[in-house]
């Protein structure tokens, strides 16, 4: 089976879509200069998978597939990237009802167990936060269980976090899922936020490492060229402030 992590949050729009994005570059850099010191070389050192998203289609630059490939540079489709896409921009069971159908849940666990056997390393973004309704039954946390992958948890830096990010700690242990950390994105650099304080608090309640902050920067790209420059720009800075050896741990 193969290795990886799921990347969930604290709510929608905190930033999993942009982190995972900047973690696969980097992560890619990291196995491609591994592999080409050993004389191997590896077209696709990592695969992305979205399972749903809702409120956008494949080829929209806003829709997370496109900005998944775009901010990683990982050479996969769209189509490949993600399993089903929802117009309407809600939790996938009820934008998925509003359409008048359904997810099939166990094909959703096979192509989740598919892509666990095809690829050697999986990165796995799910849907807004961890309870978020899939089907009228399942909610994300029932498909990174079913998946076996530990999760990554994107939390933002604003004041509310801590409680935010403890709450998600504590519905996914009862749950039994592992835990590989928690992700901060999004830092204005405002004393105010008291950074390290919620770190300590996060760690000592949560019993999990904060394995980095990210800062907020300018919005992102469109043209080819300000991606590869944005993605230069993020992979510096996943190596200078995030703990990426813990991180490569998971793959
Ligand atoms: N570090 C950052 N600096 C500046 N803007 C950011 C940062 N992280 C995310 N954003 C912006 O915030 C918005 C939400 O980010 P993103 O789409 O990654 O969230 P998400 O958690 O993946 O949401 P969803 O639940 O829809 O999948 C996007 O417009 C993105 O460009
Ligand atoms: C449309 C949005 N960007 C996400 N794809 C879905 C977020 C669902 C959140 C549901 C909720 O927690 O209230
Ligand atoms: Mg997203």
């Amino acid at each position: 089976m193969g290795k990886g992590l799921f990347i969930t949050g604290t709510d929608t729009e905190v930033g999993k879509t942009w982190v995972t994005s900047v973690l696969a570059a980097a992560a890619a850099r990291r196995i491609s200069l591994h592999n080409a010191g050993q004389g191997t070389v590896l077209s696709n050192p990592l695969h992305l998978w979205k399972p749903i998203q809702s409120g956008s289609q494949p080829g929209d630059p806003r829709a997370d597939s496109f900005r998944l490939l775009r901010g990683s540079g990982i050479e996969q489709t769209e189509e490949e990237t993600v399993t089903y896409s929802l117009k309407a921009p809600l939790a996938p069971w009820m934008a998925a009802r509003r359409a008048g159908t359904l997810i099939p849940w166990e094909e959703l666990l096979a192509e989740g167990e598919r892509k666990l056997a095809s690829y050697p390393r999986l990165l796995v973004e799910g849907a807004g936060g961890l309870l978020v309704p899939l089907t009228e039954r399942y909610t994300v946390a029932d498909l990174a269980a079913a998946m076996g992958l530990p999760l990554l948890i994107v939390a933002r830096t604003r004041l509310g976090t801590v409680n935010h990010t403890l709450l998600t700690i504590e519905a996914a242990r009862q749950r039994g899922l592992r835990i590989a950390g928690v992700l901060l994105n999004g830092y204005p650099g405002d004393d105010d936020l008291a950074l390290s304080e919620t770190i300590e608090m996060i760690e000592q309640f949560g019993s999990v490492p904060v394995l980095g902050v990210f800062p907020q920067l300018e919005e992102e790209p469109v043209s080819m060229e300000e991606w590869e420059a944005w993605r230069d720009q993020w992979i510096e800075i996943v190596e200078s402030r995030i703990r990426m050896d813990e991180i490569m741990s998971f793959f």
